[in-house]
Formats: C-alpha cells, structure tokens, sequence
C-alpha cells in the first residue's frame, strides 16, 4: 500500500495547458505539483520525491529533454513522459532515446494522458515492474533504445521476432515484452524450439487425445493450449522443421489448433515473440525458412545489440551479476586488475559469458578478492588496444569518461572534426554523440 498519492509533476509553461494537464490528474486522484520551466522542474525535482513527471518539448528557457536528462543523470527513479508538437516525430525519438518512457503529441487527447499516466502508475518504472531479476540492466544509448521499444511493443498484440547472438538478453527481452504488457497475468510458455525431435514437435505445439498414437494415454496440451491467455516465446524459431513451419503459419493466421487425434479444432489466444540467434531472412533467402511465417512473425523487429556494443554497462552488469551470485551474503569483490580485464574482454558469448565468468570466479576465488587469473579468460579475445589502463586509485567512472573522451576525440580527429561523420564511426547517433560531448566538457 502506498503511504501517499501518487505524485506527479507537471511541466508546460503554457497555463491554460498545464491547468487542463493538471485538472485531469487531480480528478483521477492524483497530487500534481507544477513547473513552469527548466529551472523550476529542476527545484520541485529536488524538493519532492515524485512518482511520474510529464513536460511540454518546448519549454521558454529550454527543452524538455533536459528535464529527461536531468532525471536520468541524477539518477531520481520518476518515469518520464513528453509532450510533443504535433508531427515532430523526430523530438519523441530523442526523448526516448534520453530515457523518457513514453510521449504523447499534441493536441494532447485527455484519454491517452490518462492511459499513459495509469499505466506509468501501475507499471513505475518497466524493468523494475517486471521484477529487477527479469529485467535488462544497462544504460548504453543502444539498450536504452531496446527497452523504449520492449515498453511500447508491450503494449501491441503483433508477432515480434528478437534478433541477436546468443547471450544477448533475447529471452529476457521477451519475457519483459510479456511483463509489461496487457497478457502479463497469463502465462509465458517458452519453446526452445531447436531441442524438440522432429517426429514429436506437432504434438508438443498442439497437444493430442488420448489414443493418438501409441504411448498416448491421456490428452495432452499442447503449447498452443498452455500458453492460451499469454505469451508463447518460440527461441530459435529457425530450426523448426519446413513442414512444422506450414502449420505453425497456419495455427497463428486461424488463431485455432487441432490436436493430434482430434477432428475438430480449437480457439487459442496466443501472442507470439520468438528470437533467432540466425537471421531469419538469410534463412528465407537459403530455403530453410518459409517467406509468408517470416512475414508473419517479422510485424514488429527487435535487435539485441552484441555486448561489445555495451562496453559503457559491463560496469554495472558486473555489479548485478555479483549482487545475485552473492544471494544475499557477502558481495564478492574484484580486484583492480581484474576489473581492468573485464573491462578489456571481448564477450564473444555476450552477457551468458560475462555470467560465466563471474560464476566460475566467485567458486575459484573462494570467498576471496577475484584476481585476473580466476576469471580464466581467453586470450585471443583480449584486446589490448581495446582500454586504456586503470591508473592505481582511480575511479571507475573517471577511468571510463577517460576511455570514452579518448574514443571521442580519435573519432573527431580521424574525420577531420565531422560530428555526424564521428558518430557514424562511434556507431551512436549524432544527438547521442552531440549529448557526449557536452558531458565530457569537448569543445
Ligand atoms: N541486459 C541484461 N541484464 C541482466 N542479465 C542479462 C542481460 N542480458 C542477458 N542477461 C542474462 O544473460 C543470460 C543470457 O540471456 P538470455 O537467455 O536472455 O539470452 P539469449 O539471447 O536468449 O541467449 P540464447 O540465444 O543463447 O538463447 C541470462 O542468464 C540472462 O539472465
């Protein structure tokens, strides 16, 4: 039970908007705090603890997103929204990509205000509803990305296909997708569907009476039945046989199963996200994978950016990853040197690697400081050039803003000072650079 009501702050620095804004949460039983600009959220933000902030793009001694930033900086847990000009697609992204969770444009319609501020409400913060084990930890610009996206497909019925190596978080990011969205009550069925022996899977998917074939004395569900209400996650959705692949198509167009050794057919009500570590459309293009499912489960995409993609969040991955080896006791520590390699580290195997490793040190170190050798790293995926050492007693995040601005400044000089050129390079976007460049004080 909540001790307080919700608290949100509204900012807009036109009155009669912020006035109309501020009615409606009042009505829905809400206490609305209200600022007029940049400098005034910044105090209130400072002055209360809020549950929700919602502000206007333009505001008349900034932009709105830097109340976004401001709150993803300071590191204050409040979900943001923004409100944008109508048409200006371009602002919401950004907002999204500074960490605000949603947007609305304007004329901002009062049913969506009050859907999104119910839904930012019940849900807080999305990784945090969906229980902090399950969710994806980092921050990177390009994870930012991901979990905006996982937020907003949540809430759609349409097939989503996740792509990315192994070890990327698919399963996670799928299972976030059904956290947070309308089916979150209803089961989540995971199929790994490379590990079912051709000859059964028709069964596995669909179920069977009794007497089907022989071995089949009882009815069975099938996926299809269990996941009925929820979310069925097909993993490595490529390997599934060519003929398997006809009536996985058709059970998902019907939205109706037959079970093996029955006439009639069944209604199921299924969303489907399923994860390829293959590209599925090079899959088409091979023969392996059928054009129309590929359209099919293709509606919404999502890519899982590699770890080396990460570098900024292996820091905080670390962290978490130490935080639940350590059950409870004793966080265990590593030393600087080790740091140093992790941070160094390829991660061919992505976060299940770096997971790995952690494990396998924790058990070796014994309880004791994690040296570089308990880590038992493999060579060739060291990369010497990749970081620059950690001076003795220097903190960590001095030593990455180092490593960033050392990048940064590599970038600008090798393009001869283009910013949008160095951000292609960096593999960031030109306002996530622009927004590095502010932070790390380059001129
Ligand atoms: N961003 C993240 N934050 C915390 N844990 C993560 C993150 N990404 C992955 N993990 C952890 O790494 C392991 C691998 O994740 P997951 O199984 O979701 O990856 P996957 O891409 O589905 O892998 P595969 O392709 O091998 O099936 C899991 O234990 C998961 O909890």
């Amino acid at each position: 039970m909540r001790k307080r009501l919700p608290r949100v702050l509204v900012i807009d620095d036109e009155p009669d908007l912020r006035e109309l804004v501020e009615l409606t949460l009042i009505k829905m039983g809400l206490e609305v705090t209200t600022a007029g600009c940049v400098a005034d959220a910044k105090t209130r933000l400072a002055e209360h603890e809020f549950d929700l902030a919602l502000t206007d793009m333009r505001l008349s001694d900034g932009e709105g997103l830097e109340v976004v930033r401001h709150i993803v900086d300071a590191g204050l847990d409040v979900p943001v929204a923004v409100i944008t000009a109508y048409g200006s697609a371009e602002n919401a992204v950004a907002a999204m990509k500074a960490g605000a969770f949603d947007y609305l444009a304007k004329p901002v319609g009062l049913a969506d205000l009050r859907s999104l501020v119910r839904s930012a409400l019940s849900l807080g913060d999305p990784v945090a509803a969906a229980g902090h084990a399950d969710g994806l930890v980092g921050e990177a610009p390009a994870m930012q990305e991901v979990k905006a996206l996982i937020f907003k497909i949540a809430k759609s019925q349409a097939a989503v296909t996740i792509e990315g190596e192994s070890g990327t978080g698919k399963e996670r990011a799928a299972r976030l997708i059904h956290a947070q969205g309308p089916r979150a009550a209803g089961p989540f069925v995971p199929v790994n569907c490379g590990a079912i022996p051709d000859t059964l899977v028709e069964a596995e998917f669909f179920g069977y009476k009794k007497g089907a074939f022989t071995g089949a004395d009882a009815d069975r569900d099938g996926f299809f039945q269990g996941a009925d209400g929820g979310t069925l996650f097909l993993d490595e959705v490529g390997d599934l046989p060519l003929v398997m692949q006809v009536k996985l198509l058709r059970a998902i167009q019907e939205k109706k199963v037959r079970r093996l050794g029955n006439h009639g057919e069944e209604p199921v009500d299924v969303r489907i996200v399923c994860a390829s570590h293959k590209k599925l459309n090079e899959l088409v293009d091979a023969g392996q994978f059928r054009q129309d499912l590929y359209y099919r489960l293709n509606v919404i995409a999502l890519k899982m950016p590699p770890l080396r993609e990460l570098r900024e969040d292996v820091p905080k991955l670390i962290g978490h990853l130490l935080e639940r080896f350590a059950a409870g006791g004793e966080k265990p520590r590593l030393a600087p040197a080790a740091v140093q390699a992790l941070l160094a580290y390829h991660y061919p195997g992505n976060v299940r690697e770096l997971e790995n490793i952690l494990e396998r040190a924790v058990a070796l170190s014994g309880g004791a400081l994690i040296e570089p050798i308990d880590l038992q790293l493999t060579p060739a995926s060291i990369d010497p050039d990749a970081a620059p050492a950690l001076a003795s007693g220097e903190a960590l995040q001095d030593y990455l803003d180092r490593v960033e601005r050392e990048a940064i400044l590599k970038a600008l000089d090798a393009t001869r000072y283009n910013r949008t050129q160095a951000a292609k390079n960096l593999g960031v976007s030109f306002r996530s650079l622009r927004y590095r460049l502010e932070r790390l004080g380059i001129k």
